[in-house]
């Protein structure tokens, strides 16, 4: 076929899909003016007259007015959202027919697909179809529009046989094309380009635990997003009305995912951070990470007896350690009861104390310790009084004594205050006593010294983890003017305000007042699964007790030491209940070059670890430098100014943690033009944690590997950021010979794979 020939396919095929497209359109925006209508008589059916906040009696009304404005409003909002590539894909089938398949679906007047939604059965030959088996299919195409556009099409002959002889085949391969795009600070769905195994973890039943796993770039988050998206088309009533809870590792990460789901048009997922998961039932929300070593101990399930044995006794009690120290009682409860003088020993009240924290959440046992010491005070009446059992109560119970006891013995716990108490070297010894090592106490101890002010701590994000489980052995304060809850609107009513009401009614309020407070969801998607302390698991499976889950993770990319200890919360979670697991075999992010260097680092410490296939090479090896201190900042210039030069989007510097603040101030010095520095990000790793660059630069690899007990597993997760290019600076000392670090050490003796995409052996 001459140039000619090519360039002619190609429009002509250009001309006949925007013809598709601009029908699409048409009909969208039909439909857009249809549901506008329909949306603002459903926001005027239903008026409150109270304007400010709602409760139970409101429920039905606004009920009503949710049923009827809320698939208009819902649709309205999927219609309205940006969809750049609304229609992606074309498939031509054996029998003639062709299908167009897109973000959502669209009808014409007749109810004929114009475009069939990804997630719709019909679609899946879409991502399923190979050579070997067709499915039916003879083309695929996949179509690339920028706005309403159509700029680029990309074919796949999957069935040439029963091909007609003049059918055009334009492009080589939209997938090659998807992965070498610039990327950005967001990332980007992949549903136009969706590969065979991906979908088939996508597609997978919503119940019990789905678990994907898979080395670094091998599209994991990405793939549990769009099954996120999946779920909620499929069982869509299951799911909104359930919720599906994302979590992942830091606030950076979410941030980078925040748009793939609004781009595939789910809007109803909550996205939490892992800091922030417990602010349904406290005011919290931390960003703060810990030292390693700390966060290894506060995320060990030993803290769970630790915290139990701390909220025994009350603040105003002596701690009753294991030691058999003896507590010293709190003073005697003496009071008057007409004419009749009563004593309570300060022992027999801590023996009703216990006898009432046996059966009850330590803030629901003051009624029941109050019903008791009044039966012990009865039980000391002498015989011949003139006093009815049943005014009794009535007598005692107002008395300033018995009150100061009973506020004594029966205060109501807060999480944050008693989780403040361990920051105590004397209670910390008390509770911690045959469960922690001094070392590890003196270790928490350094760390508690970091929260700042008592009243306005700092809580790092594996302290809320502790302030959950502390809120769930405590219950809820029963004495607490919030027990009622209270729903506020805006006076303007959004229509996704009208989905929240409802949804927040369903699953929030509770007449309950023992009941716990925890926001539950139908689904859970937990992305760096490897990285959740067991502490953390408990804190999910709060959120989770009936729900069914998808579990993404790595173990060769963990951060922590004690990977046993995981992989028994991960088995008590999924039970006895139905499991499967997908493994994703294919790195799309990192070039060969890149991977083969990363992968040889990880199998020398690490031999288990899962190494994908790396489907690009850029031909461009890692550069490996050494350099003496004083010549960071050099270095750094030059490397920034090449990389900026040489890749389209982002650059990433990876810092161990002890000099992300001296970088940051190194790399603001250095002469850059206002374009690359927007490009120009400084993380830690665990910040880099499930992101990625075009170009990355690791500072002090040997450093990174010291400062955390993940060790060489850490310093994999950085060599696996970049999606082009990759440079390591070691440091030296001024005036020592410019060796390379000890991470390079031996590397030739390990498996990687070699450049150009080949197995890992
Ligand atoms: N089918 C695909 N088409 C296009 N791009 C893809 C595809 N699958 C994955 N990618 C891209 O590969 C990159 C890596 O994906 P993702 O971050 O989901 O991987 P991961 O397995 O979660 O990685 P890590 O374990 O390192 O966090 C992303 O840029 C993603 O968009």
């Amino acid at each position: 076929m001459t140039t000619h020939d090519i360039s002619s396919d190609l429009s002509r095929e250009l001309a006949l899909e925007q013809a598709h497209v601009d029908k699409v359109y048409e009909r969208l925006a039909v439909a857009t003016k249809e549901a506008q209508r329909a949306a603002q008589s459903g926001a005027s059916h239903y008026r409150s007259d109270r304007g400010d906040y709602l409760r139970e009696e409101d429920m039905t009304s606004v009920y009503e007015r949710d049923v009827f404005a809320y698939q208009a409003a819902k649709r309205l909002a999927i219609l309205e959202a940006e969809h750049e590539g609304l229609v992606f894909g074309r498939l031509d089938l054996t029998d003639g027919d062709t299908d167009y398949i897109g973000r959502i679906g669209v009808h014409d007047d007749d109810y004929e697909p114009l475009v069939i939604d990804w997630r719709a059965r019909a679609a899946e030959p879409f991502y399923r179809a190979t050579a070997a088996d067709p499915m039916g299919v003879v083309r695929r195409r996949v179509l690339r529009c920028r706005d309403d556009r159509v700029i680029a099409i990309e074919d796949d002959l999957l069935d040439g046989e029963s091909a007609p002889s003049d059918l055009p085949v334009i492009g080589e391969g939209a997938l090659m094309a998807a992965l070498t795009r610039a990327r950005g600070h967001r990332m980007r769905d992949i549903v136009a380009t969706i590969q065979g195994e991906q979908d088939e973890a996508i597609r997978a039943p919503y119940q019990g635990v789905t678990i994907i796993t898979g080395g670094p770039g091998t599209g994991k988050t990405v793939v549990a997003l769009h099954r996120a998206a999946y779920l909620l088309y499929t069982h869509r009533r299951r799911f909104e009305q359930g919720g599906v809870l994302v979590v992942g590792p830091s606030d950076v990460f979410m941030n980078y995912i925040e748009r793939v789901l609004p781009s595939l048009g789910e809007d109803s997922v909550t996205l939490h951070s892992v800091g922030t998961i417990p602010s349904d039932v406290l005011p919290v929300d931390a960003h703060r990470t810990d030292h390693s070593e700390a966060a290894v101990i506060k995320g060990s399930v030993r803290m769970v007896d630790i915290l139990a044995r701390l909220i025994q006794v009350p603040a105003t009690v002596p701690v009753v350690g294991r030691t058999g120290h003896q507590p010293k009682l709190e003073k005697d409860l003496l009071l008057t009861v007409k004419g009749n003088a009563l004593r309570l020993t300060g022992k027999t009240l801590l023996g009703l104390r216990r006898q009432t924290l046996r059966a009850t959440k330590t803030n629901h046992a003051r009624r029941a310790g109050r019903d008791l010491m009044v039966n012990a005070l009865w039980d000391l009446m002498p015989e011949d009084h003139d006093v009815e059992r049943e005014d009794f109560a009535g007598l005692v119970s107002d008395h300033p004594a018995f009150l100061e006891a009973l506020a004594t013995w029966w205060p109501t716990q807060h999480a944050m205050m008693e989780l403040r108490r361990l920051s105590y070297p004397e209670v910390l010894a008390r509770v911690a006593d045959g469960i922690l090592s001094p070392q590890d106490q003196r270790t928490l101890l350094d760390s508690f010294a970091e929260l700042g002010p008592e009243g306005d701590e700092d809580w790092s994000v594996a302290d809320v983890a502790l302030l959950d489980e502390l809120a769930a052995l405590l219950g809820t304060p029963l004495d607490d003017d919030n027990t009622e809850e209270q729903l506020f609107l805006t006076a303007e009513s959004s229509a996704n305000e009208i989905v929240t009401v409802s949804d927040r009614l369903a699953r929030e309020r509770t007449d309950d007042p023992y009941a716990d407070r925890f926001v539950t969801y139908a689904h859970v998607l937990v992305d760096e699964a490897q990285d959740i302390t067991p502490m953390q698991w408990r804190m999910l499976r709060r959120r989770g007790a009936q729900a069914s889950w998808t579990i993404v993770g790595d173990p060769a990319q963990s951060s922590w030491p004690d990977r046993d200890e995981l992989a028994q919360e991960v088995e008590a979670l999924v039970g006895l209940g139905q499991r499967r697991t997908f493994r994703m075999s294919t790195n799309y992010r990192s070039p060969a070059e890149v991977f083969d260097l990363a992968a040889k680092v990880v199998a020398r410490d690490f031999p288990e670890a899962d190494l994908p296939h790396a489907v690009r090479s850029t031909g461009i090896a890692p550069e490996l430098r050494t350099v003496h201190r004083g010549q960071l900042a050099d270095a750094l210039q030059e490397e920034v100014d090449r990389l900026a030069d040489q890749v389209r989007g982002t650059i990433g510097v990876i810092t161990p943690p002890s000099r992300q603040f001296d970088l940051e101030q190194m790399l603001a010095g250095l002469e850059l033009d206002r374009s690359v520095r927007e490009r120009l990000t400084c993380v830690t790793t665990l910040q880099a944690k499930g992101l990625e660059y075009d170009a990355v630069v690791v500072v002090a690899p040997d450093e990174i590997v010291a400062e955390h007990v993940g060790g060489t597993r850490i310093l994999y997760v950085a060599l696996t950021r970049p999606t082009q290019q990759l440079v390591t600076i070691d440091i030296v000392p001024n005036g020592a010979p410019l060796a390379p670090g000890a991470w390079r050490a031996d590397l030739d003796e390990y498996p990687g794979q070699a450049a150009g995409g080949a197995q890992a052996s």
